[in-house]
């Protein structure tokens, strides 16, 4: 699914209003209508909704919901604050409206114009949205304040007011907390980026029926990478006269003595995503436990308790390596060497990250679309600090394209990074803050890549299904008890989803 500039979206917006034709106001009822409809089932038992509108567009959407909700017999105020002296047309027609239902109206005027708030009200804000341009100041601050200090619900009516969607906020105290947040057609790129992660919390698309083809035709380096892309991504097995050499060949290179789990779980999720074999290169100490541990895997060894010569013999379809290798000075020297001599494509994590971090000329050893799958501290090591998020953004771009790789940035919405476009994920929840997931993940990526799926594909793909797991689980069980370990069982039900 794409992700749009406001810019885009107005284009959108005009483009539908011109061609399906339907008036602006009729689209406001459109939209608004899916907003009052989200409330109404979610929040049946409310006793008092305050809806505090603007004069633009979004104040004119807030102005539809009250309507909506009043008739539907909620007990409902509405508070407008002027924007200067202007109101949009929509607006306009909307606060007739509402007036013809006799709804209570007042206007914010002045500081002493603000309701009272209660924790039990429901407010909808919907004061600013795409339009916004500039830092709330004055009143519209104070008003931001205000809501936020209630402590009530706050159901946010296409962007939380306050919040750019495309830019950095500077005033983060001028920003609309919200619980939930009801987008349009599209979400919008704030909604992904950790600075955000106070103002936006849960959110919802609703799809208020813009102009499909023309959308399809914007050009946007970002997506949002959903159940519709895995399904279209995933090569179901169909092929009778398959066998194990088919599927590709994973090498797992890691491990150290205390470490010789990490590699274990990368070996088990490469296995079980269907990678067709899979070795493990070990220190020696590690040989029994990966034997015992997956009888299906080859194993490979190197040092006594730490990977030093890197010589594994086999002719892997791709390689994993990082997982619980450490850094000492011995593995750090192997490793570089390795990176020397192999062409064969990557999948870089952990302890190989830090010891790139450590060493950058060896960045550009790696084979082209080898991927890297740093978490935010790695990855800093890796770019530099950042002042917002924006900005690393802008430094993971230039970072991608220089080494012709692919980033994967772990996070509440993993970002699968590559020159032509950014990926941001949708599955996933904190059960997945569990030692060893990570390992998981770049196991999975590595099988999908063994199995033929591209860079690309492998990546998003692979993310995609990892955070799946973690849903699936938490349906009927805990987060607090799911492993590493449990990730590798769930990948079925995942994909059986997918055949769907
Ligand atoms: N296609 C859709 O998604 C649809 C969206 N709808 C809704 O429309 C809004 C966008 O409406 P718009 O009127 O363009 O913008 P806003 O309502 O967000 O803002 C109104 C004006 O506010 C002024 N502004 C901007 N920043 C500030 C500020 N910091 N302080 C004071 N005033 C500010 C600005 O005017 P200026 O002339 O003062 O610059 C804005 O124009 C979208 O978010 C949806 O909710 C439609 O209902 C359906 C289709
Ligand atoms: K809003």
């Amino acid at each position: 699914m794409k992700i749009l500039s406001p810019k885009q979206i107005a284009e959108a917006d005009h483009y539908t209003i011109k061609n399906e034709p339907i008036s602006p106001v009729n689209l406001m009822e459109r939209a608004a209508t899916k907003c009052f409809e989200w409330i109404s089932s979610n929040f049946e038992n409310t006793k008092s909704v305050k809806v505090f509108c603007g004069t633009g567009n979004n104040g004119g959407d807030g102005l539809v919901i009250a309507r909506l909700l009043k008739n539907k017999g909620f007990s409902v105020k509405t508070f407008i604050l002027p924007l200067g002296n202007k109101q949009t047309e929509e607006f306009s027609i909307n606060l007739k409206r509402l007036d013809d239902v006799c709804a209570k109206i007042v206007f914010i005027e002045k500081q002493e114009d603000l309701p009272k708030l209660s924790p039990r009200d429901l407010i909808i804000d919907a004061i600013f949205g795409n339009g916004l341009n500039r830092a709330p100041e004055g009143l519209s601050k104070n008003l931001i304040q205000y809501i936020n200090e209630a402590k009530a619900t706050v159901i946010a009516i296409d962007i939380p007011s306050g919040l750019f969607s495309g830019k950095s906020v500077t005033a983060k105290d001028s920003v609309i907390k919200a619980h939930h947040t009801l987008t349009f057609q599209v979400p919008k790129l704030a909604f992904f980026l950790p600075d955000n992660k106070n103002f936006i919390k849960d959110w919802t698309i609703l799809d208020i029926k813009l102009n499909t083809s023309f959308i399809n035709k914007l050009p946007t380096k970002y997506h949002y990478f959903t159940a519709q892309e895995a399904k279209a991504t995933y090569k179901a097995r169909n092929d009778k006269w398959a066998h194990k050499g088919t599927y590709g060949h994973s090498l797992i290179i890691g491990g150290s003595y205390g470490k010789i789990g990490a590699p274990t779980l990368s070996a088990k999720a490469a296995l079980k995503i269907g990678s067709g074999l899979v070795t493990a290169y070990i220190p020696k100490c590690g040989y029994t436990i990966m034997q015992t541990a997956l009888p299906e895997v080859m194993a490979e060894t190197d040092h006594e308790i730490e990977l030093a010569d890197f010589t594994p013999t086999i002719n892997a379809t791709v390689i994993e390596i990082g997982p619980g290798m450490g850094t000492s000075d011995l593995t750090l020297a192997g490793f570089k060497k390795f990176l020397q001599n192999n062409k064969t494509p990557l999948v870089v994590d952990a302890d190989a990250l830090n010891c790139l971090a450590l060493n950058k000329e060896l960045l550009t050893l790696l084979p082209k679309n080898s991927i890297l799958t740093p978490h935010p501290k790695e990855l800093e090591r890796l770019i530099g600090k950042w002042d917002n998020d924006y900005e690393k953004l802008e430094k993971i771009k230039i970072f991608v394209e220089k080494y012709s790789i692919i980033l994967v940035v772990k996070g509440a919405y993993t970002l699968t990074a590559t020159k032509e476009a950014f990926y941001f994920n949708s599955t996933g929840n904190n059960a997945l803050a569990t030692a060893g997931s990570g390992d998981v993940l770049t196991g999975i990526i590595t099988g999908l890549l063994a199995q033929g799926y591209s860079p690309r594909e492998a990546s998003c793909f692979g993310v995609y299904i990892h955070g799946r797991t973690a849903e699936i689980y938490t349906t009927n069980h805990a987060p607090e008890t799911f492993t590493a370990s449990l990730i590798a069982d769930y990948l079925s039900d995942v994909i059986l989803e997918l055949q769907e």
